[in-house]
């Protein structure tokens, strides 16, 4: 079942000379953990404002074609163009790059909750999803605590616990973890493996640490000038270093490494994570 479905669509900033998007089509199933990876400008970001309806309902322009959400739990389809963005909220949750644009209340708790109260929810649904929101970005304990103290890695986690609480069923990801530091980015990019696979969300990330995005994702998406220009699994992208490496994709060492060692006949294919090695050249060598 498509949970995302965007057909011929293309946009133009209000005053931008040129269209940041131009007539893209893709689709995404429900559980995917879809990446999108592409050069700076390429349009990542305009796109990911597209999937929730800010663009077009709040950030206004020159818009073309269609984007259509559907609710896997209902079956209830959406036009982004003709729902307001709050009833989207619930259906798709947006994390944006820097968390403390995202953050605003004076509690980790208030920051939860603060997007459920125009839910018009009981204060025991609250209560509920205020827990599980807390369990599951690791966040227990810090209730109380003040959002900007927090570290950068739980800041982010804290920005994606207040979009849970929405119980959403896609989280879109624009470069969650561009503001961290090594160990912010695992912690964050963890939890986003975790939402995919235990719970069953489905998953939008744009990231430019290549490396996560060949190891976790089903799928690829490479943007370029506002278009899609490759589409396929972290296998296939893998094998297009010199393509990537053209349009200014920057390529993970484990990749750089595995074409290298490819072209001196040391292994049989390219190879995504550096646990392969070992195995691929033992391989190769038998
Ligand atoms: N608010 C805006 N008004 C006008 N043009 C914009 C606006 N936001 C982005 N653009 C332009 O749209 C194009 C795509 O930008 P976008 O931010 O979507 O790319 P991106 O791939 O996400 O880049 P990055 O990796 O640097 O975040 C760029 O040419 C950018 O200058």
């Amino acid at each position: 079942m498509n949970v995302i479905t965007v057909e011929g669509l293309s946009f133009k900033y209000r005053r931008a000379e040129r269209h940041s998007l131009r007539d893209i089509s893709f689709s995404v199933k429900k559980g995917e953990l879809v990446g999108i990876i592409g050069p700076s400008g390429s349009g990542k970001s305009t796109l990911c404002l597209t999937l929730n309806g800010i663009i077009p309902n709040s950030i206004k322009g020159e818009f073309r074609g269609t984007v259509i959400i559907r609710d896997p739990r209902t079956g209830e389809e959406f036009n982004t163009r003709e729902t307001p963005v709050p009833r989207l909220s619930t259906v798709v949750g947006l994390v944006l790059q820097n968390p403390e644009s995202q953050l605003f209340n004076m509690t980790v708790e208030e920051e939860i909750a603060f997007g459920l109260e125009n839910l018009g929810l009981e204060r025991n649904e609250v209560l509920r999803r205020l827990r599980w929101a807390l369990e599951v970005t690791g966040l227990k304990g810090l209730e109380r605590e003040f959002p900007p103290n927090l570290s950068g890695g739980q800041q982010q986690r804290l920005a994606i616990a207040a979009v849970l609480a929405m119980e959403p069923a896609i989280i879109v990801l624009d470069e969650p973890t561009s503001q961290l530091d090594p160990v912010g980015r695992k912690e964050v990019l963890g939890l986003v493996s975790l939402l995919n696979r235990e719970h069953g969300i489905t998953v939008v990330l744009v990231e430019h640490h290549t490396d996560y995005i060949l190891r976790y994702a089903d799928r690829v998406l490479v943007m370029a000038d506002g278009s899609i220009v490759m589409e396929g699994k972290p296998a296939e992208i893998a094998e297009e270093a010199e393509e990537l490496r053209k349009l200014g994709v920057k390529l993970p060492p484990v990749l750089e490494i595995s074409h290298e060692l490819r072209k001196r006949q040391l292994l049989d294919r390219v190879v995504l994570t550096p646990e392969e090695f070992p195995s691929r050249i033992g391989h190769r060598a038998r």
